[in-house]
């Protein structure tokens, strides 16, 4: 994973979001944190194109966001703060199957593929099932797996155990740990990221802190005091 910010910049209509930012993030596993409305999922967003710089560039794997926006989407797979809006066919199966549709793969390849990413998140039991149905962990698997179905070598992930009882924060946690695929998780759960390779801390749309993980979460609680 090669993640540039080079001066890059938010903002929405004329207000300033993100001050221009310069980082390069290759690490496997980066956790994101700050206060509510600090900017970080405006900097998230920054990586995957959903917010392009007003100045400065944004680069993925050498793919610029706004120049070559499509091959940065296939780049990274963005899963959002509530998964349910992320699960837009009734089936589930049938929602993992459309993130293959580009890939024009044949009806037993493609149900060969969705078959595997939900065994891989130990959720095949529930491939007819309605997503609406679904538990709160049940939702967030759902939609790592459907994210992870087109093999993003890039995950980002809006507060993946926000709303999550014990038990599925920790699912969710020990899949994450087991991702072979970067990740970059925006928390409040700072437990969750206590152990990441690399934390960014944000506060009044300013990178505040960056660096391990200790360091930064130190520097997070005297700003939250
Ligand atoms: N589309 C938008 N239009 C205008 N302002 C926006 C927009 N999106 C975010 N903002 C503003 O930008 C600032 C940063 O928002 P952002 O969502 O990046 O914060 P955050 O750190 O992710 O917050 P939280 O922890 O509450 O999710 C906030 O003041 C927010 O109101």
């Amino acid at each position: 994973m090669d993640i540039r910010f080079e001066e890059a910049e938010a903002r929405f209509e004329k207000r300033l979001i993100l001050h221009p930012l310069t980082l390069s993030l290759s690490e496997r596993r980066i956790g994101v944190i700050g206060l509510n409305g600090s900017g970080k999922t405006t900097f998230v967003r920054m990586i995957n194109g959903l917010v392009t710089p007003s100045s400065g560039r944004v680069s993925v794997n050498g793919f610029d966001t706004i120049k070559d926006a499509d091959r940065v989407r296939a780049e990274t797979g963005f899963i959002f703060q509530n998964p349910q809006n992320q699960i837009i066919l009734p089936i589930l199966k049938e929602d993992i199957a459309l993130g293959l549709k580009s890939r024009k793969l044949s009806r037993e390849l493609t149900d060969a593929a969705v078959e595997a990413v939900l065994s891989r998140f130990g959720i095949a039991h529930l491939a007819d099932r309605r997503a609406h149905e679904l538990s709160g962990g049940e939702l967030q698997l759902a939609a790592l797996a459907s994210v992870l179905v087109s093999k993003p070598g890039i995950l980002i992930m809006d507060e993946p155990t926000n709303q999550l009882d014990l038990r599925n924060r920790n699912l969710v946690q020990f899949t994450i740990d087991g991702l072979e695929e970067s990740v970059i998780v925006i928390s409040h759960d700072l437990d969750l990221v206590a152990d990441f390779d690399r934390l960014l801390l944000f506060h009044q749309g300013r990178l505040a802190a960056d660096g391990n993980a200790s360091d930064v979460i130190s520097r997070y609680r005297e700003i939250a005091a």
